[in-house]
C-alpha cells in the first residue's frame, strides 16, 4: 500500500471509525485522501457510487460508512439497518472492484457471531448458531458483506479484506441519547446529570452484561497495518481484550465525569447479548502484540471530546427522533 502517493478513499470519514482512520493515515504521511460526506455522496444510491468510482478511481478503500447504532436503535429501526447496510456495502464493494481499486477493507462487527458461542470468540465460530435478536438484521447485513468480499476475491481475485472489530468508543462518536452505543450515551447522561445535580442516574438493563471495548484510535492503527500487510480471505477479529461489566463501566464513567449521585438500573431496557469477547490470536499473529489504550485513559479522552465537540456533534442520527431527543 503506497501511503504517500496512493489515492485512498475513506468512506464514512466523518464517523467514529472513519475519523480515526483519517487521523492515523494523515499522521503516517498519506497525502492523497479522497473524502465525501453523506450529503455529498449517498452510498445507498448505486448510480452515484458508480459515477464516483469511475471518476475518482481510488487505489485503496476503507469502508467505514454504514448505518450504525446501539442496542435500542437496532431494535427500533431494523428495516433501515438491514436495508442501508446491504445497499452501502453492495454498491461500494462492486464499484470498487469494477473500477480497479487495488484493495478494500470491510468493517463487520462482533455482533455477527452467535449469541451463545464459546468465549473468547474465534473467527471460525461464524454461522455456527443463532444470532443475538436485538441486532440480527444488522448482523445479517454484515455477514452478507463479508461473504461478498470473500466471493469477489474467489471469483475475481479482488483483494478485499474483512475485519471484525469489537465494541468501539472514542473521539468523534455519536452521542445521541437514544441511538448511541453505551459509552457515548452514558458519557452524555452522566455529564448532564452532573450539571443538573440529579440525585440518581438510570443505566439500561441489569448492568450484568460483559463488553469488550477498543479505543477507536487503536483500531485505526490496526486497520491501516492490516491494509498494508494482510491480503487473505479469512476474517480477522480486532479487539483489545479489555472486558468489563456494564455496571463497572458505568462506575468508571461516573468517576471520569465526576458525578456524585446514585446509579440505578432500568430493567425495562434490553441487555442484549450477555458477552462478546473476541479471540484476537489471528490479529496478533499478523501484527504482533499491540499496546491498547486502557479504559480510564480512553474514557477521559472521549469525555474531553464530548465536552469540546458535542454541541456540533451529530445527535439526531435519525431526524425523526431529533424532536423527541429535545423533549
Ligand atoms: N461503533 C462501534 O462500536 C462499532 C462499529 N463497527 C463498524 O465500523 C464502521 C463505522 O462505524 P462508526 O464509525 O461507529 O459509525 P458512525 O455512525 O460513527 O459513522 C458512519 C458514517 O457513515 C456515514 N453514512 C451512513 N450512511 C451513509 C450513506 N448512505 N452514504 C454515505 N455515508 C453514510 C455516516 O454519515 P452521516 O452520519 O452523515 O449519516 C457516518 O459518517 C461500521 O461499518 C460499523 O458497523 C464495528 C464494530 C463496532
Ligand atoms: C458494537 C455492537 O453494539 C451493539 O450491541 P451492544 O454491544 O449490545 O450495544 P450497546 O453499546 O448499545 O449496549 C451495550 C450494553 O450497554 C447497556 N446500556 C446501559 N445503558 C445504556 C445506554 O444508555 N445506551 C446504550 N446504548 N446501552 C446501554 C445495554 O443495555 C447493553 O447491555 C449492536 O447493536 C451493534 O451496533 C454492534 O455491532
Amino acid at each position: 500500500m503506497d501511503l504517500q502517493r496512493g489515492r485512498i478513499y475513506v468512506a464514512g470519514h466523518r464517523g467514529l471509525v472513519g475519523g480515526a482512520i483519517v487521523r492515523h493515515l494523515t499522521s503516517r504521511g498519506a497525502r492523497n485522501l479522497i473524502l465525501r460526506s453523506h450529503q455529498e455522496l449517498d452510498l445507498s444510491c448505486q448510480a452515484a457510487v458508480d459515477d464516483f468510482f469511475a471518476t475518482e478511481r481510488p487505489d485503496y478503500v476503507f469502508l467505514a460508512a454504514a448505518k450504525v447504532g446501539g442496542i435500542l436503535a437496532n431494535s427500533t429501526y431494523p428495516a433501515e439497518f438491514i436495508r442501508d447496510n446491504l445497499a452501502i456495502q453492495t454498491h461500494v464493494i462492486h464499484s470498487a472492484w469494477k473500477h480497479g481499486t487495488r484493495k478494500l477493507l470491510f468493517l463487520g462487527s462482533s455482533c455477527i457471531y452467535p449469541r451463545d458461542c464459546p468465549q473468547p470468540i474465534k473467527e471460525e465460530y461464524l454461522l455456527t448458531g443463532p444470532l443475538e435478536p436485538s441486532n440480527e438484521p444488522y448482523a445479517i447485513a454484515k455477514i452478507a458483506g463479508l461473504r461478498m468480499c470473500q466471493a469477489y476475491r474467489r471469483e475475481h481475485g479482488f483483494d478485499a479484506i474483512v475485519t471484525m472489530p469489537t465494541n468501539l468508543y472514542g473521539p468523534g462518536d455519536n452521542y445521541h441519547p437514544e441511538n448511541a452505543h453505551v459509552v457515548p450515551a452514558l458519557i452524555r447522561r452522566f455529564h448532564e446529570s452532573k450539571l443538573s445535580n440529579a440525585p440518581e442516574i438510570m443505566i439500561w438493563g441489569s448492568g450484568k452484561p460483559l463488553r469488550e471495548f477498543l479505543y477507536v484510535d487503536d483500531l485505526a492503527r490496526a486497520l491501516v497495518l492490516l491494509m498494508e500487510h494482510y491480503s487473505g480471505e479469512e476474517i480477522v477479529n480486532v479487539g483489545s481484550g479489555l472486558e468489563v461489566s456494564i455496571a463497572a463501566l458505568a462506575n468508571a464513567i461516573s468517576h471520569v465525569v465526576g458525578y456524585a449521585g446514585k446509579i440505578g438500573f432500568d430493567h425495562s431496557k434490553p441487555d442484549g447479548t450477555p458477552r462478546k469477547l473476541l479471540d484476537c490470536g489471528r490479529m496478533q499473529a499478523l501484527l504482533g502484540p499491540t499496546l491498547m489504550t486502557n479504559l480510564e485513559d480512553g474514557l477521559m479522552q472521549t469525555y474531553a471530546d464530548y465536552r469540546d465537540n458535542a454541541p456540533k456533534a451529530q445527535i439526531d442520527m435519525y431526524p425523526g427522533l431529533a424532536q423527541d431527543a429535545k423533549k
